[in-house]
């Protein structure tokens, strides 16, 4: 059984996952808990806006067509990290982003076992625990610390792809590469400046949809994978604290042949 407790100024309590399963492949874990929350969350927000739309990561494993829409629509990953959930390893977030014309409005990340709340609405700054945050402002690629996710696929493409483009950043060299097993989570050190960088080929929307916005915010940059312009369903993301780092980053990452083998933001 894994557990957790999550604990705020204001509350504290246990989730409980009693049973573990695989989704699309040995390292995709879904447990009870990530589809108690994410009901609990769409339950309560229908509630108040029943016109609303949602894209949910378990919703979307249960068969919901992954659609993003010009309706306000709700996108969530009700535990980033489950694999770090099921094991206790400390990071575990909750994400959920508010978009309207396919434009962000707001996103909140919930990092709940180091209880910070990390919040940014469009045009009015990021925040963590109510602290303005603010990227590093680091232009020169050699002096990054740069984060980046293993991913759930075990396949030789995606992991030859995701190591080759790891050895390819440390080469530059890059200061430090680091994977703390929450996109969410990692992408919210760059807003925060512990990090400099975060680049992910293969994560879904509901995994960066509301740190992407936080990051923004925050001052930072964000793109696609070969440079072009962020797409949130494209599966391919940079987020940076300057363009001179994201450029960097876009120019020794290399995504085509893994990416052939997806769909677009398939649970
Ligand atoms: O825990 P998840 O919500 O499934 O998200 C994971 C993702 O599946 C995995 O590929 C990444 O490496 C993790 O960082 C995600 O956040
Ligand atoms: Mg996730
Ligand atoms: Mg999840």
């Amino acid at each position: 059984n894994a557990h957790i407790i999550c604990r705020t100024r204001d509350f504290c309590f246990v989730l409980n996952s009693k049973e573990v399963r695989l989704k699309s492949s040995p390292a995709d874990l879904v447990t009870e808990t990530d589809q108690q929350v994410e009901k609990m969350l769409i339950s309560a927000i229908r509630r108040k806006y029943p016109q609303h739309r949602f894209i949910g990561e378990e919703s979307v494993a249960a068969g919901e067509a992954v659609e993003l829409t010009d309706s306000p629509t709700w996108i969530i990953d009700p535990i980033d990290g489950t694999v770090n959930f099921v094991h206790r390893f400390p990071f575990v977030a909750v994400s959920i982003a508010f978009t309207v014309n396919k434009q962000t409005e707001f996103g909140i990340v919930y990092s709940c076992v180091e209880d910070k709340l990390f919040h940014a609405q469009r045009g009015r700054g990021a925040y963590l625990n109510g602290k303005p945050l603010c990227v590093s402002g680091q232009t020169d690629i050699h002096r990054c610390v740069v984060v980046t996710e293993i991913g759930a696929e075990r396949d030789d493409l995606a992991l030859s792809t995701m190591t080759s483009n790891i050895c390819r950043l440390l080469r530059l060299p890059v200061q430090g590469v680091r994977a703390l097993g929450t996109a969410a989570v990692d992408m919210c050190q760059v807003a925060t400046g512990g990090a400099d960088a975060y680049y992910h080929i293969g994560m879904h929307c509901w995994d960066i949809a509301a740190s992407t916005i936080i990051v923004l915010e925050a001052g930072g940059v964000v793109m696609d994978t070969d440079g072009s312009e962020f797409d949130m369903m494209s599966r391919k993301v940079i987020a940076a604290s300057s363009s001179a780092v994201a450029n960097g980053i876009a120019q020794v990452v290399q995504a085509d042949s893994f990416l052939g083998d997806f769909s677009r933001n398939r649970a």
